[in-house]
């Protein structure tokens, strides 16, 4: 009989944890080994032996679980925000010192926000202009959000070598354009009521492309965070994002 495979989730008390907690439950072949809050010291995580630990914190915290994780040989499938380029590239040093250990760092685990993505980076290279909204509930911590973030990266890299979208904006109050992230203006919306959305405008004369997509509930992030758990161990090294786990191209 296959045994089943040792799941540990730091950050259990925080909207996503807990669902991760609940899915990883109530899924075949996972054992929820640790639920981790605050103030659980992170060798809890070998006390039960776990071998994948699915990371859902904060920013702030978020780098010194993971690398603790991958010091001690644990797979690590990572939600948190806050993963820039510098913190990326020293994961990916530290993974090299530690072959065979995997880490998926997804900015948006929801099938749908991965694909919406994917569709605006295609269709980048054929507008004059793009800009992304995205809008989410009041309590999240960071802005823009890291789904807009990896949006812009791939819009900016879908748009190398195009003109600039115009713009003859000369004055302008502080935040009126959004925050520019490689080019592309990013606005955050925050508002009582929402989950995590997102808007991606596409502009060229006379007509106009969105690209949207509504997470309702964390219940949206959870088969993308059980499809990390299960294949993280298999794919040795970083994964940025939940669309390197998908056969999109085929
Ligand atoms: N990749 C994805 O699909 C998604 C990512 N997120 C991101 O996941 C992160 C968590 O989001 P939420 O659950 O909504 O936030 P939250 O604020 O509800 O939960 C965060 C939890 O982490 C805990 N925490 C902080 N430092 C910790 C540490 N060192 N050890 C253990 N626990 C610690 C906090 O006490 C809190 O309970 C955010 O960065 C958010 O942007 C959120 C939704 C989907
Ligand atoms: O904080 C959230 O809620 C979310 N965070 C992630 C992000 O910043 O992109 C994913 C999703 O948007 C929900």
């Amino acid at each position: 009989m296959t045994e089943n495979l040792r799941v540990a989730v730091i950050g259990a008390n925080g909207r996503m944890g807990a669902a991760a907690v609940a899915a990883i439950g109530r899924a075949d072949g996972l054992e929820l080994v640790a639920a981790l809050g605050r103030s659980d010291p992170l060798e809890r995580l070998l006390e039960t032996r776990a071998q994948v630990v699915v990371e859902l914190t904060v920013p702030d915290s978020s780098e010194q679980n993971v690398r603790f994780a991958v010091q001690h040989g644990l797979h690590a499938v990572v939600g948190t925000t806050g993963w820039d380029a510098g913190k990326r590239t020293a994961l990916a040093g530290l993974l090299a010192q530690n072959p065979g250990v995997g880490v998926l760092i997804a900015p948006n685990f929801a099938l749908g926000s991965v694909l919406a993505t994917r569709f605006a980076a295609q269709a980048a290279r054929y507008f004059d202009s793009v800009e992304i909204i995205e809008l989410h509930h009041p309590h999240k911590v960071d802005a823009p959000s890291g789904t807009a973030i990896r949006t812009a990266q791939l819009i900016a890299q879908a748009r190398a070598g195009l003109p600039p979208a115009p713009d003859a904006t000369e004055q302008a109050m502080p935040g009126a354009r959004g925050a520019v992230v490689d080019e592309v203006p990013v606005h955050s919306v925050r508002l009582a009521g929402l989950t995590a959305h997102q808007e991606v405008l596409l502009g060229s004369a006379g007509e106009q492309l969105s690209i949207r997509h509504d997470s309702f509930g964390q219940d949206s992030f959870m088969p993308g965070v059980l499809l990390g758990v299960r294949k993280v161990a298999s794919v040795p090294g970083l994964t940025y994002g939940l669309d390197g786990y998908l056969e999109l191209d085929s």
